[in-house]
């Protein structure tokens, strides 16, 4: 493993695994406003990666940044470049819907559509015009999702009935049916109270020895708990934005290097 540095002020680790996708230069505006700033480190495969950071250093704005979703908001303008593999995601030449459906997003609140459990999971699988065996794949995706032997006997059943972490798995078979190889989960526990947490957080887990996964995450313990790296962004004044420090998770907790990441996770900065 090897640090650069390209400011004295960040240390910025490269991974010894493989890459799942390499983040070069990212800045992002909204308007006028700065959110990420000059941001470049290497997401590795089949690990997951915390993104940690004061409320508004932009956690949100680089996980979407990550499958093209600003494209979407008016305003919002990306510069930079996300490989995935040789591909930059932000050619002009790569399709953001490609893009999506090999990257898949879990949000904070759970958003399953208002369908039955089966409808919800075969959703994308239809819109793709996929042709194959619809009802193994959406029994795949809840199986893979921890939520088959809960579901099964009421696939027909709609979705809004479940309860907060079966919404929420619902929600992972959903992107897991359109077999993405990296799924973003923005804060996807902070409306769930702590054991069903730790069922997401141990599915998770689970699921890392398949997907890359990138979480933002307010919880320090979730991201100490879960997390194989963490990245740490800076709010305030004109450094919002900026990767400070960026490691193995054990040593960002352990041994941060930067006295802002360590002010952050002992709680010293909010
Ligand atoms: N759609 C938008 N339009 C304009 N400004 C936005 C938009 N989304 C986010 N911002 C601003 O960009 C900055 C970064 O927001 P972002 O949501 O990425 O931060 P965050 O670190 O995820 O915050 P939090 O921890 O509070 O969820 C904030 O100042 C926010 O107000």
């Amino acid at each position: 493993m090897t640090i650069t540095s390209p400011t004295p002020a960040r240390y910025i680790v490269q991974p010894a695994e493989p890459a799942a996708l390499r983040i070069e230069r990212l800045n992002v505006w909204y308007g006028k406003h700065q959110a990420i700033r000059d941001v470049s480190f290497t997401i590795p495969a089949r690990r997951i990666t915390a993104i940690i950071g004061p409320s508004g250093c932009g956690k949100s704005t680089l996980l979407r940044a990550i499958n093209r979703m600003h494209d979407l908001t008016r305003d919002a303008r990306v510069e930079g470049s996300i490989y995935r593999g040789e591909i930059d995601l932000y050619a002009p030449t790569t399709d953001p819907v490609w893009v999506r459906r090999h990257i898949g997003m879990i949000f904070q609140k759970p958003n399953p559509f208002p369908k039955s459990i089966f409808e919800n999971v075969a959703f994308g699988l239809r819109v793709n015009g996929y042709r194959g065996d619809i009802a193994a794949r959406v029994e795949e995706a809840l199986r893979k999702a921890a939520l088959w032997d809960e579901v099964k006997d009421k696939l027909q059943q709609n979705a809004l009935a479940l309860s907060g972490g079966q919404q929420q798995r619902l929600c992972i078979a959903r992107a897991i049916a359109l077999e993405p190889d990296i799924l973003l989960m923005d804060e996807p526990c902070s409306a769930l109270d702590p054991v069903t947490t730790m069922r997401i957080e141990d599915l998770m887990i689970e699921l890392a020895h398949t997907y890359t996964i990138v979480i933002v995450t307010h919880n320090m313990q979730q991201a100490s708990r879960v997390s194989h790296y963490t990245a740490f962004l800076l709010a305030g004044e004109d450094r919002t934005g900026e990767l400070i420090e960026y490691a193995p998770t054990r040593e960002i907790f352990l041994r941060p290097r930067d006295r802002r990441t360590e002010d952050y996770i002992t709680g010293r900065i909010g």
